[in-house]
């Protein structure tokens, strides 16, 4: 066993950290010999029922679990911390804009960076999973200048395994045998979920989606808008956002981070962007990924047609007036 790693979870009081605290504390994400001191964040009205999760995570007697600290103080929450989960921000309820989480939750993610900058490993790699959580990263990351920017990344590996399992179903084959599904850009309903360089194995061949599938107009327009409205369709259903298949994702996500990805493999992360793609630099984009010593580079080399390159557009576009509007909220903070 090695020496235990600190992790904090923001918004330990909340749905999504409900599911994702087991698995992180069970060793799903960080491996089954490496121990854990998770330090649990939340806000002083939710003290009380922070205290309730301590408690379970107790009764729970993992043994990779060596010590808890729960804590509405962002001192001790980053203190020492190697991989921060920033899930703690307002969801989406029914009838609301994904917009109108921005000016609410921006500030939120401003605070937490200068606290990651003070306090954090200057390695630390942190996961944003609070909406909007690509804009919410940057601001993250602008707020915690003492740390690489490749260090902060935002979620979009729930839409990802939304994609995947949407794609196993109409071919037919179990999840693990779907790859390379791209999600780009945002984790809103601009994102591109992208599956034309995806594959199946399909019987014992491994087969290019598109041509499994042969329905170019399904492709690209029905597949997807499901996934680009997944989120919502989940939160009409529940009456809340998606919350056990968000704490499976941020589990993916980190893992794949820790751990890296297999050869052949990509994963779609959203990071700072390089400009690759022709992506404007400096907004938080998601793209393919490949991961090795615990450090990602984006697939370069794919092919990007005149369709794709258009959808790129459009969710780019949208996140350089997220980033706009987040900068103009944090210097009025
Ligand atoms: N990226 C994704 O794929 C994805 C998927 C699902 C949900 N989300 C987002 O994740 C966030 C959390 O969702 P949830 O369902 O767990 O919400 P929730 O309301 O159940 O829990 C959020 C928790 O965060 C806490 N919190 C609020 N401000 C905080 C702060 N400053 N510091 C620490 N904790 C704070 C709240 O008190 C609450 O306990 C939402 O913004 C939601 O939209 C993202
Ligand atoms: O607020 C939303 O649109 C959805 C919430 C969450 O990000 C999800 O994808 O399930």
């Amino acid at each position: 066993m090695s020496e235990p790693i600190r992790v904090v979870v923001t918004g330990a009081a909340g749905q999504i950290a409900y599911s994702l605290l087991y698995m992180i504390a069970k060793g799903d994400v960080f491996g089954a010999d490496q121990t854990l001191i998770l330090h649990l964040l939340d806000i002083v009205p939710m003290a009380g029922v922070l205290e309730g999760v301590v408690m379970e995570l107790a009764d729970c007697a993992l043994p990779l679990l060596r010590q808890v600290v729960p804590t509405t103080d962002p001192a001790v929450a980053f203190k020492d911390v190697s991989a921060a989960f920033l899930v703690g921000a307002m969801p989406r309820k029914e009838g609301m804009e994904r917009k109108d989480l921005l000016a609410s939750n921006v500030t939120i993610f401003k605070a937490q960076g200068e606290a990651l900058d003070k306090y954090a490993k200057k390695d630390v790699k942190v996961l944003v999973v609070g909406n909007p959580a690509n804009t919410n990263a940057l601001v993250c990351s602008h707020y915690a200048p003492s740390i690489p920017r490749e260090n902060f990344t935002a979620m979009t590996r729930l839409d990802q395994n939304r994609a995947r399992a949407h794609i196993a179903v109409k071919v037919n084959v179990p999840v693990d045998d779907v790859k390379n599904v791209i999600i780009w850009g945002n984790h809103s309903a601009t994102q591109f979920p992208d599956a034309k360089h995806a594959t199946a194995k399909i019987g014992l061949v491994e087969k290019s989606v598109y041509d499994a599938i042969n329905n170019q107009s399904y492709l690209e327009e029905d597949f997807v808008s499901i996934i680009q409205k997944r989120g919502a369709a989940v939160i009409a259903a529940r009456k809340m956002s998606s919350a056990m298949s968000a704490a499976k994702a941020a589990s993916d996500h980190m893992k794949d981070w820790w751990n890296g990805t297999s050869p052949g493999n990509f994963v779609s992360m959203a990071v700072v962007s390089d400009g690759s793609y022709g992506v404007p630099k400096d907004i938080v984009f998601s793209f393919p990924v490949e991961i090795k010593n615990k450090e990602w580079t984006i697939v370069q080399g794919l092919d990007v047609d005149e369709f794709a390159r258009s959808k790129l557009e459009v969710t780019s576009q949208e996140l350089l007036e997220e980033k706009e509007e987040a900068m103009a909220v944090c210097s009025q903070d």
